[in-house]
């Protein structure tokens, strides 16, 4: 599915915040096709969760809209809409009574009407996207006796089972050991090349930037939000502008052809010494 955000923006507003003075320095405009990838970086409190958020609705934009090809988001009925798309929030331990068994199962919610039990064909659904993911072996154990990654890796899997369009991922590999932050990446990689869904990923790291994502949108506060594709947007210029930090570009290449970039803070270098 398409998703276009044109003009967004946002501030917080309560009884004790008065400000009216908008999250991001310019609007926030991107499109992203089926199965593309893009790649929202910015340093700690720069607006990414909250971006997400309201490009999903769950905050109402203040400003612009979201279109899921080319319809008005708040005009798509709720149910239609969390069908469509899959939404995975930033890990924190929860105290969950459930299985992940039943946890994952959970996710078929929009395909079971509300007087009805999940049946054979959506635990065998939940099974599915638990070994996608690479935790099956978990199935029966209680959300409470798992760890911070690995109950992580339940709530994308329930993500998956309900089948979604369009996955909108914050922070999904900030949890995970290294192996398994490769399995995610590969995971989001193939639902979206090999099954056409649009993602969006919030990650603190870069280099997964490089090796995901068609396009990134990098934000900073008092600075205009940058879009459009990784190698335009992730150069070493920009990198410093917006995380106030030297990097480094380097080329990964075997047989002289450059299989992937990263970026290497150079403070490294004199901590070393
Ligand atoms: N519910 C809220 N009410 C008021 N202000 C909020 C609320 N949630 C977040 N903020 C503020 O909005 C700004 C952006 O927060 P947000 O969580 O979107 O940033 P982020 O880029 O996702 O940060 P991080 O990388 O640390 O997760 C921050 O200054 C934060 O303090």
């Amino acid at each position: 599915m398409k998703i276009d955000v044109v003009n967004g923006n946002f501030f917080y507003a309560s009884k004790k915040i008065k400000s009216t003075a908008f999250l991001y320095e310019q609007d926030i405009n991107f499109t992203l096709n089926s199965g593309e990838i893009l790649a929202i970086l910015g340093p700690n409190g720069a607006g990414k969760t909250t971006l997400l958020k309201c490009i999903t609705g769950l905050h109402p934009w203040k400003k612009g809209q979201t279109l899921i090809d080319d319809v008005e988001l708040t005009t798509i009925p709720y149910q239609t809409l969390w069908k469509r798309i899959g939404y995975v929030p930033q890990a924190h331990k929860m105290v969950f009574g459930f299985s992940i068994e039943e946890l994952v199962v959970m996710g078929r919610a929009p395909y079971i009407s509300s007087i009805s039990k999940p049946k054979a064909e959506d635990y065998k659904l939940a099974y599915e996207a638990l070994e996608k993911v690479g935790i099956a072996n978990l199935a029966q154990k209680s959300c409470n006796e798992v760890s911070g990654g690995e109950l992580q890796l339940a709530l994308i899997a329930r993500t998956l089972v309900s089948d979604p369009q369009i996955l909108i991922l914050d922070e999904p590999e900030s949890h995970l050991d290294i192996q398994k932050q490769v399995t995610i990446l590969q995971v989001i990689k193939r639902l979206a090349k090999e099954h056409g869904i649009s993602c969006i990923i919030n990650t603190h790291y870069p280099n997964h930037a490089f090796y995901l994502a068609d396009q990134v949108l990098m934000i900073a506060k008092n600075q205009a939000p940058l879009y459009g594709p990784v190698d335009d947007v992730m150069t070493e210029q920009n990198m410093q502008k917006y995380f106030q930090l030297e990097l480094e570009k380097i080329a990964y290449e075997s047989k002289k052809q450059l299989l992937f970039e990263t970026l290497v803070p150079t403070a490294f270098a004199t901590l070393i010494k």
